[in-house]
């Protein structure tokens, strides 16, 4: 299990570690820049061989090329941090320029000793486009200017040099430095993966540098895999600093640290247990009838609009339920019919039929919105299945009450309700993407968005009172972007709000797709770094979810793990299949993907 830790909690954890005598913030920071300076020289073995400790000074008499490095040191303990690393790569020979900000009088204690142990061994330049200027062309870039503790936007100076890292850094800038962020690449948000001040970052007009490399500590942080923090990060390297120990319990010393949130599938080469399977575990189908392994009923929409739920349906059958039935209205039954064989077709009049198929107790999974359509007739369709759904206890289905995946149409037809939550529970598991999130949770998903960008004017604008207007909305805009404040708001945030006043599960869709439930666990399953699948940006790849999770359903499992394990299928067979994917696709290699996974 890989624990994704919020810069609140990391801070707490250090705290306790160093409340308990064993180990102190200055031994952690050692820890750190160590573990900054090994990573770098694993994931570029050329720098580690120019290294002078390890060839030996003869190197340097044969005129051997010394290695340089620039490191940028901000005003905190990241900054300490790159102390520390400076003067490691120093002590292997390293032609070193540490760039810093000159007043030290706020400087925390520990990074405050690493800058003087530093200028035994080093100069300092001002932490500016100027500092940089005199300490062009290295070998390596170290961004140790800001960590976990960014609190607002970078401004004045700082902006300047961050936003000019950010055109030369990664694989955008001209020279493509190897630019190591230690923790995150300054600038972003670890909790939320945001860059503050700058909702929409790009290579050249960020506030925050893109990184080659970025070497966390203990574990990764909810920003690594959120919004724009995969592409920021370039590689993502997670250093063990020893604070294990003191990971699981609480501020009381007791317990665990709850609401908990974590990254699917763990991270192989994490800090985490290695008996830790890094695959989650989908239960095995041994024996019994077709009843045994769950009844699927799916919704199809209207004539010419069946293909969604045909999609979902088959995805639902390949995960494995032992039955799954479409209910279509009479005018779609014959497009339906034409196109399915193993599936079952049941021919619905109105919502009154549709309800007494529901009375059958066997159906213990429904699935509805993809392709429903948004009209009266759609929303009864609705109604009836929320109301034949009773919540877990009173149920029919293995005494587990039937379960409900609600996407698509289904979802925007709940936010016309009166009351749209009304009838949900933990047996619901609601899979928006960030349109239909909108709709459902207009509140919410503002506040995910942050400030917005007002539109731009036209050349008909530019007179007097739109003129005017237009000027004041930019200045708004301006001011509203240098009062974001950190930690932001984040995409975790967000879903465990939406789960809390909806009660169900909730899914929110994207390469950082996150799972939560009202009590606030919450999972991120992030299709980025090494796991990245965007092929699955592809029409009906939604639809094909809702199947998969219906069918995890159908198997047994709880509605948050059919969640998650359904988002990992749904990769994985991405993934699998590679370039050209289409929906169609995703069904037909689940066989292979869930042969594999059943391999010992
Ligand atoms: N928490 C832990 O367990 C450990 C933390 N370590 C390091 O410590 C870092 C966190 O250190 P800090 O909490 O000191 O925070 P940072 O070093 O990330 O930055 C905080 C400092 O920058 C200032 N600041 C924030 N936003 C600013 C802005 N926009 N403009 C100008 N100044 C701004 C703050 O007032 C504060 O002085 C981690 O990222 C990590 O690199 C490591 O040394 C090892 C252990
Ligand atoms: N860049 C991406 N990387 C990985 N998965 C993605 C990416 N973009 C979209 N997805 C996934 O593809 C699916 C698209 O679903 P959805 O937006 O409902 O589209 P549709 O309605 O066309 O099926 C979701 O599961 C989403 O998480
Ligand atoms: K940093």
């Amino acid at each position: 299990m890989t624990e994704l830790l919020t810069a609140a909690q990391m801070r707490e954890i250090e705290q306790a570690a160093m409340a308990s005598g064993e180990v102190t913030g200055l031994e952690l920071m050692e820890r750190a820049g160590r573990g900054v300076v090994d990573a770098i020289f694993e994931e570029w073995s050329d720098l580690a061989q120019a290294s002078l400790s390890d060839r030996g000074p003869a190197h340097q008499q044969e005129g051997g090329r010394v290695p340089k490095a620039v490191v940028l040191c901000g005003p905190g303990n990241n900054g300490g941090d790159g102390f520390v690393v400076a003067r490691l790569l120093k002590e292997r020979g390293w032609e070193v320029h540490v760039l810093a900000p000159e007043n030290t009088t706020k400087m925390p204690p520990d990074a405050a000793t690493n800058r003087s142990r530093w200028k035994e061994v080093g100069d300092i330049l001002p932490l500016n486009r100027d500092g940089l200027r005199s300490a062009r062309d290295a070998d390596l870039y170290v961004d140790a200017v800001f960590g976990t503790g960014l609190t607002r936007p970078p401004e004045g100076e700082l902006a300047e040099l961050l936003s000019y890292l950010a055109g030369s850094g990664g694989d955008h800038g001209y020279f493509q430095p190897r630019m190591v962020a230690v923790d995150v690449p300054s600038g972003l948000c670890s909790d939320s993966g945001k860059v503050l001040g700058c909702p929409e970052p790009e290579p050249f007009s960020s506030l925050a540098p893109y990184a080659r490399l970025t070497v966390t500590f203990e574990t990764p942080k909810p920003g690594h895999f959120l919004a724009h923090g995969p592409e920021l990060c370039g590689q993502l390297v997670v250093r063990d600093i020893g604070l294990t120990k003191w990971r699981s319990v609480n501020a009381d010393g007791r317990g665990l640290r709850l609401p908990r949130l974590q990254l699917v599938p763990p991270m192989p080469n994490g800090p985490d247990e290695p008996h830790v399977h890094s695959r989650p575990t989908l239960r095995p189908k041994i024996r019994g009838h077709k009843f045994d392994h769950g009844h699927v009923l799916v919704l199809t929409g209207d004539r010419w609009a069946t293909g969604a739920a045909r999609l979902a349906a088959r995805g639902a059958l390949r995960m494995g339920a032992g039955l799954v039935t479409l209910s279509a209205p009479r005018d779609a039954a014959p497009e339906v019919a034409a196109q399915i064989t193993a599936l079952i077709l049941r021919v619905e009049d109105n919502a009154d039929q549709l309800a007494e198929t529901l009375e059958d107790d066997r159906i213990g999974v429904v699935c509805l919105g993809p392709g429903l359509g948004l009209h009266a007739r759609a929303q009864e369709r609705l109604d009836a299945v929320l109301a034949a759904a009773p919540p877990p206890g009173k149920g029919t289905y293995l005494g587990r009450g039937r379960r409900l995946v609600l996407d698509a149409d289904a979802l925007t037809l709940l936010s016309r309700r009166e009351n749209p939550f009304q009838g949900l529970g933990k047996h619901v598991v609601l899979t928006p993407h960030s349109g239909e999130f909108a709709r459902l949770f207009p509140d919410i998903s503002a506040r995910l968005a942050g400030p917005q960008r007002p539109k731009l004017l036209s050349t008909k604008d530019f007179t007097g009172e739109a003129l005017q207007e237009g000027l004041a909305a930019a200045m708004a805009y301006r001011e509203a972007l240098s009062a974001e404040r950190g930690p932001a708001y984040s995409k975790v945030d967000a879903v465990r709000d939406a789960a809390k006043r909806s009660g169900a599960v909730v899914l929110l869709k994207g390469a950082d797709t996150v799972v939560a439930l009202p009590d606030g666990r919450a999972w991120v399953h992030a299709a980025v770094y090494d796991r990245s699948a965007p092929w699955l940006a592809t029409a009906g790849a939604g639809d094909v979810l809702a199947g998969f999770i219906s069918g995890v359903m159908a198997r047994g499992h709880m509605p948050h793990e059919a969640a998650i394990l359904g988002a990992w299928l749904h990769v994985e067979c991405a993934r699998s299949f590679g370039p050209g994917l289409i929906a169609e696709d995703l069904p037909e290699v689940l066989p292979s993907v869930l042969k594999a996974l059943l391999q010992p």
